[in-house]
């Protein structure tokens, strides 16, 4: 799994970089930033957050916008930013170019129908081959948490709670908690999974957390000023959810934030100091 250097910038001490490789999953060459704190070197491997960003976004916008660095610095901790999707000329967009579905609209699944199960496959490539080629070729452990905002939470509880024996804990912004009752779900998962509405379950962080009573420590941030809060993200699902089955969420409502990335920078730093209990632990 060859990997070509994309960009290398000091920060904190660490490092800040973006590679690129062919993805045997997604079939196509993939970006990822990754963000190495100074200490990790050959002798001391650190552990990993893995960051799933939402709608519209690359590998860049949280490592340039939510200013996780510091903290990462100071706590040992890489965060790895896949992509939100397979990239390239061969794959298959939404037909109007829509934002929220195709090309940047991924949704952490594996997709079941034609044309887009040949590429969109997201969710084997954030569960397997991105952490292997990043176990393979960076001083990390196999220690991993997983975070995300928006699309990208609903990717990193949906991911976690599939893969309680892989990450140690999860957290998300503004997540889409109950994909399957909203219309940025609904499009996605008619499309990519088809009309049994029974594939759709398995990707629906609510529905999964009803049904299981979870020990995974589960933290999750939203604001109150968040324009897709009542009609595309749907929190009191996931607190329904975990009350039914008795599982330990928390869950913050957050006044006057919206679902911006200045929302995101304001407590990134209490996400990764939740993260860091479980990951040195
Ligand atoms: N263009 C859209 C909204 C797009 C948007 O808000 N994207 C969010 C994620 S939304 C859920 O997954 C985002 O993170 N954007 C990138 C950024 O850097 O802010 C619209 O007009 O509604």
């Amino acid at each position: 799994m060859p990997m070509e250097a994309i960009s290398s910038n000091q920060m904190f001490g660490g490092r800040n970089q973006q590679y690129s490789h062919y993805s045997e999953t997604l079939t196509c060459n993939m970006r990822f930033a990754i963000f190495l704190p100074p200490q990790a070197e050959k002798s001391n491997k650190v552990p990993v957050l893995y960051w799933l960003s939402g709608l519209t976004c690359t590998d860049e916008n949280f490592m340039h916008k939510a200013g996780a660095q510091r903290m990462a610095a100071k706590l040992g901790i890489a965060i790895v930013a896949p992509d939100t999707s397979p990239r390239g000329n061969s794959v298959p967009d939404d037909e109007a170019g829509a934002y929220d579905f195709g090309l940047g609209a991924g949704f952490y699944l594996n997709a079941s129908q034609q044309p887009w199960k040949t590429h969109y496959q997201m969710y084997d490539y954030v569960v397997s081959e991105l952490p292997a080629l990043i176990e393979k070729n960076f001083p990390v452990s196999d220690k991993k948490a997983i975070s995300g905002h928006s699309m990208g939470g609903h990717g990193a509880l949906t991911i976690a709670l599939k893969n309680t024996d892989k990450y140690t804990s999860v957290s998300a912004f503004s997540p889409i908690a109950n994909p399957c009752n909203c219309p940025w779900g609904q499009k996605a998962f008619s499309l990519y999974l088809g009309d049994d509405k029974s594939s759709w379950e398995q990707y629906d962080a609510s529905l999964l957390l009803q049904k299981t009573q979870y020990t995974l420590p589960i933290l999750v941030d939203l604001g109150d000023a968040d324009d897709f809060l009542e009609n595309q993200l749907k929190p009191q699902s996931l607190v329904d959810a975990a009350k039914v089955s008795n599982t330990n969420l928390a869950l913050r409502m957050q006044s006057g934030y919206d679902h911006s990335y200045f929302f995101i920078a304001s407590f990134i730093e209490e996400h990764l100091m939740f993260h860091e209990q479980y990951l040195n632990t």
